[in-house]
């Protein structure tokens, strides 16, 4: 069973001001976890350090109860999977998802086999005896994670492995992915800065920011409870509004501190009701519309159902739902649990 634990990882580079604060996080045998961060934050540096790619000299990095920071990453029980896969163009599908095996001492015949069996299951069967130039761009990627696969590692690590694939492909990629990681049972840790893989593929989202860990906790937990307005501002499409609670009227919880709603958490109303907007820029999003509006309060961001809009006039009124608002501190911007929160916690 192959855990991952992370105790206290920092980390400089040379010459270079600290990119990890001291990232602790228990990953469990056979989770899929998926580190989501904006450029920058040290997502890639986590994972290259997981697998041996970076040396860990503060903290502790323990595979499958073993401490690794001194280990080989090819004695780590981990494959990697890059954004810029390569494949060997001379090589057909079977010898490419079978290349790698010959190092590790497996005989011609196994090889075959096990790179036949790998093919089955990324349904590439078919293209055994292509080679990469004949192939789509979803097939090639899917071939390099074949070769990843064929290791039979404890563990799998993706950097961003779907970010040079259009999106359509990346749809369907992020569906395949998820199906794989239940097939093969390994541990698989993924890294990327798209906040709709990382919501929609996840059992744990590890939300990323500036070198520390913000949040790490299910897709649900962190969509509807986040730890902070960072979070909170950067998982959610369109993103969370804030406002201060000061300026919103009808709110009757402290006045010091920022509220967080959800575009889907203002309801419109005709003008003359409600808080006064008026509509400066109008989205079709297909079945809905996002709505920016200036209020008193400031810009607020509103979807609502396209038919609901027809016909509206530019001045309009918003019901925000504040009993559904998420509550910060405005100093720290650490979440405030609502008073229902603590309630329904304690029962
Ligand atoms: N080899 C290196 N030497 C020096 N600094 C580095 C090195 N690799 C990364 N960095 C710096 O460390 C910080 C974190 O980089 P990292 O690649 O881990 O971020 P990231 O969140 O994966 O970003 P992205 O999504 O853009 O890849 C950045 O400021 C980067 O410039």
């Amino acid at each position: 069973m192959t855990g991952i634990t992370l105790s206290d990882i920092r980390k400089t580079y040379a010459g270079g001001a600290p990119v990890l604060h001291g990232v602790s996080m228990d990953i469990r045998a056979e989770e899929f976890v998926v580190i989501v961060g904006p450029s920058g934050c040290g997502k890639s540096t986590l994972l290259r350090m997981i697998a041996g790619l970076e040396t860990c000299e503060e903290g502790e990095i323990a595979i499958g109860g073993r401490r690794v920071n001194e280990v080989a990453p090819r004695d780590r029980d981990i494959a990697m999977i890059f954004q810029n896969y390569a494949l060997y163009p001379h090589m057909t599908v079977r010898e490419n998802i079978a290349f790698g095996l010959e190092l590790r001492g497996m005989k011609r015949a196994a090889r075959t086999a096990r790179a036949e069996d790998v093919a089955r299951m990324l349904h590439l069967d078919p293209y055994l005896d292509r080679k990469p130039g004949a192939l789509s761009g979803g097939q090639r990627q899917r071939v390099a994670m074949g070769r990843a696969m064929a290791r039979d590692a404890g563990v799998f690590l993706m950097d961003e492995p779907l970010s040079n694939l259009d999106n359509a492909l990346r749809v369907e990629m992020r569906s395949e992915i998820k199906a794989l990681h239940r097939t093969v049972g390994a541990t698989l840790v993924y890294v990327t800065h798209d906040q709709t893989e990382a919501l929609s593929m996840a059992d744990r989202v590890a939300v990323m920011h500036g070198g520390y860990l913000q949040q790490f906790d299910t897709p649900a937990a962190i969509y509807d409870r986040p730890a902070n307005r960072f979070v909170a501002g950067f998982l959610g499409q369109p993103p969370m509004n804030f406002l201060l609670a000061g300026d919103m009227p009808g709110w009757r919880g402290a006045r010091d501190v920022t509220l967080g709603l959800r575009p889907d958490m203002i309801a419109l109303a005709p003008a003359g009701q409600g808080l006064p907007g008026r509509v400066i820029l109008s989205e079709m999003t297909g079945s809905d519309v996002t709505l920016h509006v200036d209020t008193d309060a400031g810009r607020l961001v509103v979807t609502a159902p396209r038919h609901s809009v027809e016909g509206m006039e530019e001045t309009v009124g918003l019901r925000p739902d504040l009993s559904r608002a998420h509550v910060f501190d405005s100093a720290t911007g650490q979440r405030i649990a609502p008073r229902h929160e603590t309630v329904s916690m304690m029962t």
